[in-house]
């Protein structure tokens, strides 16, 4: 019964950037160590082009053994120093980057288990896996193997250029020959391999989903003898994202080919003018030499650079779905009354009530399928502070406007807008369903999971206020391990400590979806006022399964086929003698009253067909 739709939020690349700047800029001392040790590596190894040039010449003068040996020695002398520098530079670099990973992918994880189970349930499973492995593993792998020889190669190009140009401005002028080639050929993949990346990553994510469905409902498949559709969809799903993967081998292909192509052109073009500057006396055998060392020294970094953009497309798409998702804990906003939204950040513990959001649903309608509507048109305000209770038989859209109103998901059609009194963050929302879940740990660590830092003394006081002081009796209390090889707890009890999370996690909006569904008459007036104690104070929308709970509310709505059909205060409603005061009627037995004298004996919902 969850509204919204789609997979996990991407972030731009603006947003991506913005993200990586911060979490490098963070460091920016270490990083301009590494990076400093890395270009003092290439721009030693600058030396080596000369040197075998000024080799050449003391040949061709006919010079000494000993000019030549001393220079052997630099050259060596060079090679040595500029492989060490551009290790420990590369070393650096790379310590670095997987620290400031590491703390990204630990936010990601964070981030992923907290999530509220309706947005995961939302997206499909197989997008949160191949978030927190792919991706992962695309973005620390170009981080280790790609970006320092992207560094050192950018360091070499650049410098080599100033080492041609410092031999005759004219040799590097022909060398920029291949420049044009480079930049188209580049262009066009870039282009491309971006839209071909993100496909394949969709499919491998489609084709992961139908494995893992297929795996779930296996029972079901074979109970309904659906094998070979289901092997079916499979198939198409990987024979997509073959076909896809091979559209990105032949554009690698292609851009490989036009590289050594540009090359080749630019190698004959400092030839050539290398061979007229000689011819003109403007150079020495020496210099056109060495030209032809540093044009062809391009060659290799060139293409690592080049060559790595594919990695680094691929590591950039793993990062902006990696900051979509940590994006998604800094909203810090819904959270699930089974599960808390990131730890350190979004939980908010506020006395404050000015943080207390109005909410404003206008023109709200919302369908699952494209052609039944949910909801149609629904229009309401809930003042800061005050409750809304959601009545109407089974099917006429309750929970669906609860969850939308709880920021899970999107109307198809009109907005649903909050307000505070002190708009300096966004309110915090909670919703508690039906759905509880109990992970294996003291009933403490249960409660730690709407807040962390709560005390002992705050962990009971939550308790007794949720009507669930029995945890704290004789043979109980909260080292009491729950969950598997635990204490097994009976529905109504886990209620109680569903509304026990809700009260430290301290929303400024609740929305409480079926939150005492499974009362029994004996605690109907424990949870009763808890739900009031949960409520009091804050914008609260309660899905009312009893007409108390209406009654005890600010305001009623009352929906029939996803429309509103009444709302209204009790009173009013009982005044205006429609639906709700029929409903009431029938409820109590006592005819219109705002003093019901009897607990109703049953719930007064009835299933309801949408058109
Ligand atoms: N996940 C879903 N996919 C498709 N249709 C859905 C989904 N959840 C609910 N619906 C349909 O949307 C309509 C409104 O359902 P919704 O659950 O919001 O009603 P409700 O008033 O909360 O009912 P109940 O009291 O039984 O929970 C119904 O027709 C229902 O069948």
């Amino acid at each position: 019964m969850t509204p919204a739709h789609g997979t996990l939020p991407i972030a731009d690349a603006r947003r991506t950037r913005q993200e990586l700047v911060r979490r490098l800029g963070a460091h920016r001392g270490r990083l301009a160590v590494s990076l400093l040790t890395l270009l003092a590596g290439t721009a030693v190894t600058l030396a080596t082009p000369p040197v075998l040039g000024g080799i050449v010449d003391v040949v061709a003068d006919g010079g000494g053994k000993d000019r030549v040996l001393v220079l052997g020695v630099v050259l060596v002398l060079v090679a040595v120093a500029g492989a060490a520098l551009a290790h420990a530079g590369g070393r650096m670099l790379v310590v670095l980057v997987q620290g400031v990973l590491a703390s990204l992918r630990e936010d990601v994880f964070e981030t992923a288990v907290h999530l509220p189970a309706h947005t995961l349930e939302s997206s499909d499973s197989s997008d949160v896996v191949s978030r927190v492995t792919r991706d992962v593993e695309a973005v620390s792998d170009a981080a280790s193997d790609v970006l320092p020889d992207v560094t050192d190669a950018s360091f070499t190009i650049g410098l080599s250029l100033v080492g041609l140009a410092v031999l005759d401005f004219r040799l590097a002028l022909a060398g920029l020959v291949c420049l044009p080639v480079h930049v188209l050929a580049t262009r066009r993949f870039l282009a491309r391999s971006h839209l071909v990346y993100g496909d394949v990553r969709r499919l491998e994510s489609a084709r992961g989903q139908s494995v893992i469905e297929a795996v779930h409902g296996a029972e079901t498949i074979r109970a309904y003898r659906t094998q070979d559709r289901h092997l079916g969809e499979l198939a198409a799903h990987s024979e997509l994202a073959v076909a896809r993967q091979r559209d990105g081998v032949r554009l690698r292909n292609r851009f490989t080919g036009l590289l050594n192509a540009a090359e080749f052109l630019g190698l004959a073009a400092v030839l050539v003018t290398g061979f007229a500057l000689l011819g003109s006396g403007a150079i020495s055998v020496g210099a056109a030499t060495a030209a032809a060392l540093y044009f062809h020294r391009l060659f290799g970094p060139v293409g690592a650079l080049l060559g790595s953009l594919d990695d680094i497309q691929r590591a950039t798409a793993g990062l902006s779905r990696l900051v979509g998702v940590t994006d998604l804990g800094r909203e810090g906003g819904t959270r699930d009354g089974d599960d808390r939204a990131g730890a350190g950040h979004g939980r908010t513990v506020t006395a404050d009530t000015r943080h207390r959001p109005a909410i404003d649903v206008k023109g709200v309608s919302f369908s699952y399928d494209g052609t039944r509507h949910a909801l149609r048109d629904v229009s309401l305000h809930i003042p800061a502070g005050t409750s809304l209770a959601l009545v109407g038989a089974s099917g006429s859209g309750k929970s669906t406007l609860a969850h939308l109103i709880a920021g899970l998901g999107e109307p198809d059609r009109g907005e649903i807008t909050t307000k505070c009194a002190k708009p300096s963050r966004a309110p915090s929302r909670y919703l508690v369903t039906q759905e509880v879940h109990l992970f294996g740990g003291t009933l403490a660590d249960n409660l730690r999971i709407a807040r962390p830092t709560a005390t002992d003394d705050e962990l009971r006081r939550a308790l007794r206020e949720a009507g669930a002081g029995w945890a704290l009796g004789p043979g109980s209390g909260l080292d009491t391990v729950l969950g598997a090889g635990g204490t097994a707890l009976d529905d109504g009890s886990v209620q109680h400590l569903a509304l026990a999370r809700a009260l430290l996690a301290d929303p400024d909006l609740v929305v409480l979806d079926e939150a005492t569904a499974q009362s029994g008459p004996q605690t109907r007036t424990l949870l009763r006022t808890a739900l009031e104690r949960v409520t009091r104070g804050r914008t609260s929308v309660i899905v009312a399964h009893r007409l108390e709970q209406a009654r005890d509310a600010d305001r009623i709505l009352i929906l029939r086929r996803g429309e509103v059909a009444e709302q209204g205060t009790h009173d009013e409603l009982l005044a205006s003698a429609g639906e709700y005061a029929a409903l009431w009627q029938a409820y109590t037995g006592t005819g219109p009253s705002s003093h019901p004298h009897t607990d109703p004996p049953t719930d007064p919902h009835t299933k309801e067909q949408h058109p």
